[in-house]
């Protein structure tokens, strides 16, 4: 195999031809496995790199991903099959706001059969994907592990839905919501004076880092569509929220602003400061350009084939997240929040609320 894809090396003088040694072997489902391999003197990875198409055909595999692991060593992913064939059930709510830990929250699986888990506290998140590709279900996966602490009053949620779609859902528990242009620029802006009133108190209390607390609530900033509200919007839009989410998106972190983006259509000026997003997803895409522009340079060529995700209901929310030590991408599936886990997460966050409402009812 190594040799067909001319990933061996031939002694000049006595012509004997060197193989790549296999070290180990870790199968992690019938559809995926890492394989360790020793590289020979003179290889690199980016030779592996290059040869990932070769090796998928040699491997009968769909996908050959190649992640550097130690120097010397690189691990191969070899993907044989779609690891993800059932949809992914969220867990339960947590129950509690000490139980919500917003330094982990899960969001799916891994095609290493792990949990998917990332931070929220002090980041942001992109998720790039087509129409259809199930962009809201991380969305919705970070607003249930935030549940409990927004009834607790310790996270607000700031919501821009310009399609005014599944997101309005969120009406009843957000702390500001914005469909219309001119609401989305002033949400945007008392967004961004909020931070600047925090600065101000942390200066006061003498406190570089933000804690989360009833006085400093972690704001998340959940913006649909980002693509329509920075690029292709009506002027007045686009140049009225450019004016404040870049100083957001590079000064919120440590004030206790988090900003989750989806988009649709990737493209250079439509993202602003991708590199300001902590945690960057790519579910299928419509285009192979498409995938760098979210994850970063040279990510579909190490192996995120967003773009060959295929186009079927059964292929939502499935997609590629970057590994932070290694930055080699990885296939995950976030898990799908239905309409009665949308309700129930809308129902416990705006548990007082609700109570409230009902009261006044009765
Ligand atoms: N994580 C998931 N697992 C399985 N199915 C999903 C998942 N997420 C979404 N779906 C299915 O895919 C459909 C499309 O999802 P959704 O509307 O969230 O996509 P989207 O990327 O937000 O699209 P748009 O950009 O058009 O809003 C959903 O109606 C649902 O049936």
């Amino acid at each position: 195999m190594a040799e067909a894809c001319n990933l061996v090396t031939v002694h000049r003088v006595t012509g004997v031809i060197n193989v790549p040694r296999i070290i180990r072997i870790r199968s992690h489902s019938p559809s995926t496995e890492t394989v360790y391999v020793r590289l020979l003197l003179g290889q690199t990875p980016k030779l592996w790199e290059e040869a990932a198409d070769a090796l998928a055909v040699a491997l009968k595999a769909e996908r050959v991903g190649v992640e550097r692991v130690r120097p010397q060593v690189i691990a191969l992913i070899v993907q044989r099959s779609e690891p993800f064939t059932q949809v992914i059930i969220p867990p339960d709510l947590p129950g509690d706001a000490d139980a919500a830990s917003l330094g982990r929250v899960y969001l799916g699986e891994t095609e290493h059969g792990t949990d998917w888990n990332a931070p929220l506290l002090g980041q942001h998140w992109l998720v790039g994907g087509a129409t259809g590709s199930g962009k809201n279900s991380v969305t919705w996966m970070a607003l249930r592990a935030c549940a409990p602490l927004i009834r607790d009053g310790l996270v607000r949620v700031h919501v821009i839905n310009p399609k005014g779609t599944e997101l309005n859902a969120l009406k009843p528990v957000s702390y500001r919501y914005a469909e219309n242009d001119a609401d989305i620029v002033e949400l945007m802006g008392s967004f961004w004076e909020t931070m600047q009133g925090r600065k101000r108190v942390l200066a006061e209390q003498g406190r570089r880092t933000f804690e989360m607390s009833r006085e400093t609530p972690l704001d998340l900033l959940i913006i649909d569509e980002l693509g329509a509200v920075t690029g292709y919007g009506d002027r007045s839009l686009t140049r009225g929220v450019q004016a404040v989410l870049p100083l957001i998106l590079s000064q919120s972190r440590a004030l206790g602003g988090s900003v989750i983006g989806a988009l649709q259509e990737p493209t250079k000026d439509v993202i602003p400061q991708r590199d300001l997003f902590s945690l960057r997803v790519c579910l299928r895409a419509t285009s192979a350009g498409h995938v760098d522009m979210v994850l970063g340079e040279d990510m579909r060529r190490r192996g995120a084939l967003a773009d060959e995700i295929p186009n079927v209901p059964a292929s939502a929310g499935i997609g590629f997240v970057v590994k932070q030590r290694s930055r080699t991408p990885m296939r995950v599936r976030a898990a799908y929040c239905d309409d009665s886990d949308i309700a129930e997460l809308v129902r416990v966050a705006g548990w007082p609320h609700t109570e409230l409402t009902t009261a006044v009812a009765g």
